[in-house]
């Protein structure tokens, strides 16, 4: 058995490392200030749709090696490590808001067991390190940057097999400490802190400014005519770009690569440095939700106002409940405030949620959502969509039209139900005439 690992922060990030260090023999004592959240685990409730995460932590549990608390001074007084998996959401000017993050090391000054190690995991501006190392004023602790690489719908997977470790350290021992704590095959790669912290920025802005890419040749091709599903895989056999993060969609979104993006813009702003690059993926990628409004448009030959659309898929990414800046969000109120009439299913949200239901009405099934609707839109690649009954749905429905934004569906087969897919990145079809009742 290893010495401890305290993990602050139970969330996606948190709740993952916790889970996944208690897998690989760490004694792991987690702690989050959300004491409802607390509560829930103790009991083997976990609230995230991770696959696997419920099973290993209710297994850990049982065996003693994980425990959740909701106090610093009951887990981190005697933890050789301190992972810190704490929010760093964006604050109004777009900076990072790392009040959490400062609170709990200001904690830990006075808590830090001597001799330990403290892993900052939340995604930090650059300079982050040097900055909280001013604040702990411990010389005998020593503060490791270690980003964090998982995606949403397979954390627990992406965690226990990362491409990468990357390590942030001016010791090498609190390196090595760190390193061998993952005990893994993967490359590790040891930093400067300040390389460290801007990898993590860096990578996921590289991905939003790839897949703004994308969308915008699948706009190019259905203006010139080409296949965009041809182009991508044309291009992605190129070893030097890449197959991955090239499938066209209503724009990127989910918690971290907006705000992420957004973020190096604002930290390269305040160092003197302009990031066009950046700003044009965003600018794009605000772009290309619009543009799936007007697809709507043109496929209904009209004004939206008292149409009936029947959306598919909320969330940013199926797999996930997550609706933090999916492109649904901004779509959908788009539609609505062209007073269209909006119906949604997405098999992630069984429960209400907050402040979604204002603009359209959440629906508990797919027959619900596109029930004598005008056109059904389908916003993210839920994997049972392509499968649905469309024979039947076709039938319910008032429209013949079916937007597919994740080029997901089979046209063939949803033309045997007759119905007209009209997918992204195709050349504009000339749509039939709207069947309405
Ligand atoms: N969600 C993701 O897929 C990934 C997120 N990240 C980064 O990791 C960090 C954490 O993200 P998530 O896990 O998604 O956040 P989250 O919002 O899911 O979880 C954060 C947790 O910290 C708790 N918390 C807040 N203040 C606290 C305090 N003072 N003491 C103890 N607990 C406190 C909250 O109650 C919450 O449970 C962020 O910097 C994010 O950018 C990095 C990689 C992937
Ligand atoms: O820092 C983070 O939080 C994480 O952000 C992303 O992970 P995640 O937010 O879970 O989402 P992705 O799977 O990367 O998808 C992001 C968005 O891109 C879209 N996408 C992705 C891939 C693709 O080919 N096409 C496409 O439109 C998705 O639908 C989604 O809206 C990164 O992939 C993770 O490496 C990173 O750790």
């Amino acid at each position: 058995m290893d010495k401890i690992v305290a993990v602050v922060g139970a969330g996606y990030v948190g709740l993952t490392t916790a889970a996944g260090m208690a897998h690989l023999g760490h004694r792991v004592v987690c702690v989050d200030i959300d004491e409802q959240k607390i509560d829930r685990l103790r009991h083997n409730h976990v609230d995230l749709a991770e696959p696997n995460l419920p099973e290993l932590v209710a297994r850990y549990l049982r065996h003693g090696r994980l425990s959740f608390h909701t106090r610093l001074e009951h887990a981190v007084p005697a933890a050789a490590t301190v992972f810190l998996c704490l929010p760093t959401p964006a604050s109004p000017e777009d900076a990072v808001d790392m009040h959490a993050i400062d609170t709990v090391t200001h904690r830990l000054a006075t808590l830090a067991r001597p001799d330990s190690t403290i892993v900052v995991k939340s995604t930090v501006p650059p300079g982050t390190n040097r900055r909280l190392t001013d604040l702990l004023q411990r010389d005998d602790v020593t503060l490791v940057s270690n980003p964090e690489f998982l995606r949403e719908g397979s954390s627990l997977h992406d965690f226990l097999n990362p491409q990468r470790i990357v390590i942030g350290a001016h010791c090498s021992a609190a390196a090595h400490h760190v390193a061998q704590l993952y005990a893994t095959d993967a490359p590790v790669l040891t930093t400067d802190p300040i390389s460290a912290e801007m990898i993590k920025y860096a990578t996921n802005s590289y991905l939003a400014m790839k897949l703004a890419y994308s969308n915008t040749l699948a706009e190019l091709c259905e203006h010139t005519g080409a296949n965009i599903t041809d182009v991508l895989t044309g291009i992605g056999h190129d070893s030097r770009i890449g197959a991955s993060y090239l499938r066209p969609g209503p724009g990127w979104g989910g918690p971290c690569l907006p705000k992420d993006t957004r973020a190096l813009l604002a930290i390269g702003n305040a160092t003197g440095c302009d990031i066009p690059l950046l700003r044009a993926a965003l600018e794009a990628n605000a772009h290309h939700q619009r543009r799936v409004v007007k697809i709507v448009e043109h496929a209904l030959h009209r004004q939206l106002a008292g149409c009936h659309i029947g959306v598919l898929g909320m969330t940013f990414k199926p797999g996930t409940n997550d609706l933090r800046d999916s492109p649904a969000l901004p779509i959908t109120t788009m539609l609505a405030a062209r007073h269209a009439h909006v119906h949604a299913y997405d098999p992630g949200l069984s429960t209400p949620v907050a402040g979604l239901t204002d603009h359209l009405t959440l629906t508990t099934s797919a027959a619900e959502a596109l029930a004598g609707c005008d056109l059904a839109l389908l916003l993210t690649d839920w994997p049972e969509f392509a499968s649905l009954p469309w024979n039947s749905l076709a039938a319910r429905m008032r429209g013949n039209i079916v937007v597919d934004t994740r080029n997901q569906l089979d046209p063939t087969y949803l033309a045997e139900a007759g119905l007209h897919v009209r997918a992204l990145g195709s050349p504009l079809p000339d749509l039939p005439a709207v069947r309405t009742a």
